[in-house]
C-alpha cells in the first residue's frame, strides 16, 4: 500500500487540466446497459471507481475496451442481472445499475450499498420511484431485488429530498416505460445534465434538464450513442481551493467554470481572486491588484443540493478555513457523518470543534499549521489532508491513500506539476 509524503509551504504556480467527472462517469456507463450495442465515451477519468463499474458491467455481460480516454463498451449480450456484494461494497454508485437493468432485463439484484464512512445513504428513494413505475422491490439476503411484471408504466415520481443517485436512477428507468413520467422535485446536479445528453443521443424523449421537474416520454427502444463526459467540477474546485490555501496563481483549464457557482461566490469572499474564462478559471492567493498583505477572510458555508455549495467540496473548504483570518461556521446538511476529517486535521494544529451538523473553524491566521502524519477516511477528506499538508509547514505523511484513488485522476502528478513537493511512496 503507497502513502503520500509532502513537504508543505510552497506556493503553487502554473496550469492543471481537470479530467472527466467521475460522478458523471459512472452513471453514463450504468447507461449503456440500457440499449443493446457499442457505445463510446470520451474523457473517462481512469479511477480505481470507473474500473470497478467496467467490473459490475462486465459481471452482467458487457465487454469493453480503454482507447486512450475513450472507452467502447458493448452492451449486445447481457448474461446477468445481478450486482454482487465484492463489487458494490467498494463503490456505492454500482448501484446505478439498478434503474437500466430493470428497465432492459425486467429484473435487477444488487447487493445493498451499506453505510460508508460519511453517512447512511438509504436508497428508499430510488425503489419508491421503482414502485411507481410498476416495478415490485425488496430486500433479501443483503441484496436489493427489483422486478417489473412486463414493460415499466410511467407515472409521477415525487423525492421528497433531492437525490442524485436516485433521480438518475429513476430517469433510466423510466425512459423506456410505457407513457409519460414525471419526476418532482429531482436534483438538478451537471451530471444529471450529462446523463439526459446521453439518453437523449440514444433516442430517449426528456424535458426540464437542468429543472427539478423532469418529464419523461417512455420510447419502445433505444440505440447506442456517443457522448463526452464532463469536467468534474469537484476536481476543478478542490484546485481552486488548494491554491487559496497554498498562495500563488494557477489556471485550471478544461473545466466549465458555471458549475462552481457557490464555491467561486465564497471564494471571492474570503478574499480570494478568481478570474473565469470560457473553460478555465485563473486563481490567485494574495491578490495581484497591489494588496500586499495575505489575509484570508473566514466566510461561513452550508452544504446544498446544487447550485447551493457541494458536499464533496465541504472537507476542502475546512482545510482552507483552518488558516483563515476569523471563525467559519461549516454546515453540512447532506451527510451526517461527513466530518471525518476533523480529527486529521487537528492533528496538523487546526482547531475545529464539532457541534451537530456544523463544525466550528477557528482560523489561525498568523501562524502556520505543522505537518504529520495523518490517515484518510473517505475520498474528499483525503484531498482535505493533501491541502492542508501541502498549506503546512513540515512533513505530511498520509496513509490510506487509495480513497483518493477512487476519484481524483494521477492527483500527485497534477500537483507536482504546480510546484509542489509530494510524492507517493511506498507505506
Ligand atoms: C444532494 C447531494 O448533494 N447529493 C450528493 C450525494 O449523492 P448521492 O446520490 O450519493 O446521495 P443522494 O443525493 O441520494 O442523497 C442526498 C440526501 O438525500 C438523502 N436520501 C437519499 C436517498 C434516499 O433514498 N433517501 C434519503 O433520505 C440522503 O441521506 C442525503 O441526505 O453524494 C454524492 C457523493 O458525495 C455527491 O456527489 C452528491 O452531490
Ligand atoms: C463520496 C463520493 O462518492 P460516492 O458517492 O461514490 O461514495 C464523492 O464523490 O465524494
Amino acid at each position: 500500500m503507497d502513502k503520500i509524503v509532502i513537504r508543505g509551504g510552497r506556493p503553487l504556480h502554473g496550469q492543471v487540466a481537470v479530467s472527466g467527472a467521475k460522478n458523471a462517469a459512472l452513471p453514463l456507463m450504468a447507461a449503456t446497459l440500457l440499449a443493446p450495442g457499442e457505445h463510446v465515451l470520451h474523457n473517462v477519468p481512469d479511477l480505481r471507481d470507473t474500473r470497478t463499474m467496467l467490473k459490475v458491467l462486465e459481471t452482467l455481460g458487457a465487454r469493453w475496451q480503454w482507447e486512450r480516454r475513450s472507452v467502447r463498451i458493448d452492451t449486445s449480450t447481457l448474461t446477468g442481472a445481478e450486482a454482487p456484494y465484492d463489487l458494490v461494497k467498494t463503490m456505492r454508485a454500482s448501484v446505478l445499475v439498478l434503474g437500466p437493468l430493470l428497465a432492459r432485463s425486467g429484473h435487477a439484484r444488487v447487493s445493498l450499498p451499506g453505510g460508508c464512512a460519511i453517512g447512511l445513504r438509504p436508497i428508499t428513494l430510488h425503489l419508491k420511484g421503482f414502485e411507481q413505475l410498476g416495478a415490485t422491490t425488496g430486500i433479501t439476503e443483503g441484496y436489493v431485488e427489483a422486478t417489473a411484471g412486463g414493460r415499466l408504466q410511467g407515472g409521477t415520481v415525487y423525492f421528497d429530498t433531492p437525490s442524485v443517485t436516485g433521480t438518475e436512477n429513476v430517469l433510466m428507468a423510466a425512459v423506456v416505460a410505457r407513457g409519460t413520467t414525471i419526476i418532482k422535485n429531482a436534483a438538478r446536479e451537471p451530471e444529471i445534465g450529462n446523463l439526459i445528453d446521453m439518453l437523449t443521443a440514444m433516442g430517449a424523449e426528456i424535458e426540464g434538464r437542468d429543472s427539478d421537474r423532469l418529464v419523461i416520454h417512455g420510447v419502445d427502444s433505444l440505440r447506442p450513442a456517443e457522448t463526452r463526459i464532463i469536467p468534474d467540477r469537484i476536481e476543478a474546485g478542490t484546485w481552486l481551493i488548494a491554491v487559496a490555501a497554498t498562495g500563488g496563481e494557477v489556471t485550471v483549464t478544461d473545466c466549465i467554470p458555471g458549475h462552481l457557482p457557490a464555491l467561486t461566490e465564497k471564494l471571492r469572499s474570503a478574499g480570494v481572486d478568481i478570474e473565469e474564462g470560457e473553460s478555465t478559471i485563473t486563481v490567485r492567493f494574495p491578490p495581484g491588484n497591489g494588496v500586499r498583505e495575505r489575509r484570508l477572510r473566514s466566510v461561513d458555508i452550508r452544504t446544498m443540493p446544487y447550485p447551493g455549495f457541494p458536499t464533496d467540496l465541504q472537507a476542502q473548504f475546512m482545510a482552507l478555513m483552518i488558516q483563515a483570518d476569523g471563525v467559519s461556521i461549516i454546515h453540512e446538511t447532506i451527510f451526517e457523518n461527513r466530518f471525518m476529517h476533523v480529527a486529521e486535521l487537528q492533528r496538523l494544529g487546526a482547531d475545529i470543534s464539532i457541534d451537530g451538523s456544523s463544525a466550528v473553524v477557528k482560523g489561525c491566521h498568523g501562524y502556520q499549521l505543522c505537518g504529520a502524519p495523518v490517515m484518510a477516511t473517505d475520498l474528499r477528506a483525503s484531498a482535505s489532508l493533501v491541502i492542508a499538508g501541502l498549506a503546512a509547514s513540515g512533513v505530511t505523511e498520509i496513509t490510506r491513500i487509495y480513497h483518493l484513488e477512487r476519484g481524483y485522476e494521477r492527483m500527485v502528478e497534477k500537483l507536482q506539476g504546480l510546484g509542489a513537493d509530494i510524492m507517493k511512496v511506498p507505506a
